[in-house]
């Protein structure tokens, strides 16, 4: 104890430090993300223009949607249908609100504007790096077309409002007492840098829990590490363990925003792909960040283990940022906050196109 005294007492400095400058933010109208619209959109400040934006949906890089008088247009074409749906959605549900403008919605996973390609065209991503400048929106799916997990999310992880009750519930069977104090992980192998982790939990799995599942792309074992796939494991059940790995996939993902609402101390790996409301959350104020590479992540999970009470603290504060200031009408409301500012960089009035169909509000596929 009297060498990792020492050692600690470095790691609460930076807990203490990041927890005494932290203010919190204001939930009224999803203040608490705004700035992160304002960065996305400072590079088009100088206006965008009727033949720019042409020029934009000209690359095909994303889905062109039009909202003139108060109605939704889209061109025909939509590489991912069910993301197109979850995005529709939210602009649906804040539509009336909205003046005329059109933008061009990239549904892949990875971003399409890098910061060395000029000019900046105006492309909306659901995630990025500081390498990108793409305009940040939040993803489909909040409501649904997220990835497809044979059997525990057949119709794709999807309906955040359903998910936080159940988690919400989950995390009232587990209390933090009765967790398990280990490290868990369940995903498929959409980047190598989770690794680490999985052969971490082989070595000492008394430590962690971390498994490969397979996902569509699965072909042999390769695919997950040298070892059968590992049966999936549904999010309401990582609720069980007091420490939850997120890990960077294609780009951010999804399954960030689920385990803080398990009440769990979230192991938050590398800090590169963001997702809009990602710059809120705090490094030891609402998360564990573990460097990319993994390097600290023994001694991160010896900290915890031995910081019961330090950890319950910043878990707790993970899962009331969740609570408060990411639940639906925030989501809608960063949706309206967001178009309604862009829709002020256009020098123009959009005029619709003809051969485009009006969007008009489906049920998810959950929902029936
Ligand atoms: O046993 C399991 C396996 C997966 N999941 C969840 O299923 C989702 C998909 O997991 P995984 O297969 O590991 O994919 P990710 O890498 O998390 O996400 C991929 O898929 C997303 C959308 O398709 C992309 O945006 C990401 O960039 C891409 O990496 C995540 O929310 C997981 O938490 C479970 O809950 N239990």
């Amino acid at each position: 104890a009297g060498a990792s005294g020492k050692q600690w007492k470095k790691i609460r400095e930076k807990i203490s430090d990041a927890v005494k400058g932290y203010i919190p933010c204001n939930p009224v109208n999803c203040s608490c993300h705004i700035s992160v619209l304002q960065h996305d959109l400072q590079p088009f400040k100088g206006g965008i223009s009727e033949n720019f934006m042409a020029a934009t949906v000209k690359r095909g890089v994303g889905t062109h949607y039009q909202i003139i008088g108060q109605k939704l247009y889209r061109e025909n074409s939509c590489m991912f249908p069910a993301r197109c749906s979850g995005v529709e959605h939210f602009i649906l549900d804040v539509i009336d609100r909205l003046p005329d403008l059109e933008m061009v919605v990239n549904v892949r996973d990875y971003p399409q504007v890098p910061s060395w390609v000029q000019p900046t065209l105006p492309v909306f991503s659901f995630s990025k790096t500081s390498d990108y400048q793409d305009i940040m929106y939040p993803a489909w799916t909040f409501w649904e077309g997220g990835p497809a997990v044979w059997p525990i999310y057949p119709t794709g992880l999807g309906r955040w409002d359903l998910m936080r009750d159940d988690l919400k519930k989950s995390a009232g069977q587990w209390p933090w007492k009765k967790k398990e104090s280990k490290g868990f992980f369940r995903g498929s192998r959409t980047s190598p840098e989770r690794d680490p982790l999985i052969l971490l939990s082989r070595e000492a799995p008394e430590l962690v829990d971390a498994e490969y599942t397979k996902n569509q792309a699965w072909k042999s074992e390769k695919d997950t590490l040298g070892r059968p796939p590992a049966k999936e494991i549904p999010l309401i059940d990582h609720c069980k363990y007091k420490y939850l790995f997120n890990f960077r996939g294609v780009a951010a993902s999804f399954r960030l925003k689920h385990l803080f609402l398990c009440g769990s101390l979230v192991f938050h790996v590398g800090d590169e792909w963001q997702e809009f409301f990602y710059p809120q959350l705090r490094p030891w104020v609402h998360y564990i960040p573990v460097k990319q590479d993994l390097s600290d992540v023994r001694e991160l999970l010896q900290f915890v283990k031995e910081n019961d009470d330090i950890a319950l603290e910043i878990a707790t504060r993970g899962k009331e940022f969740i609570l408060n200031h990411l639940r639906m009408q925030d989501v809608s409301c960063y949706w309206e906050r967001l178009l309604s500012e862009f829709s002020q960089l256009l020098t123009y009035k959009p005029q619709r196109r003809n051969s485009y169909k009006q969007i008009i509000h489906r049920p998810a596929k959950t929902e029936l």
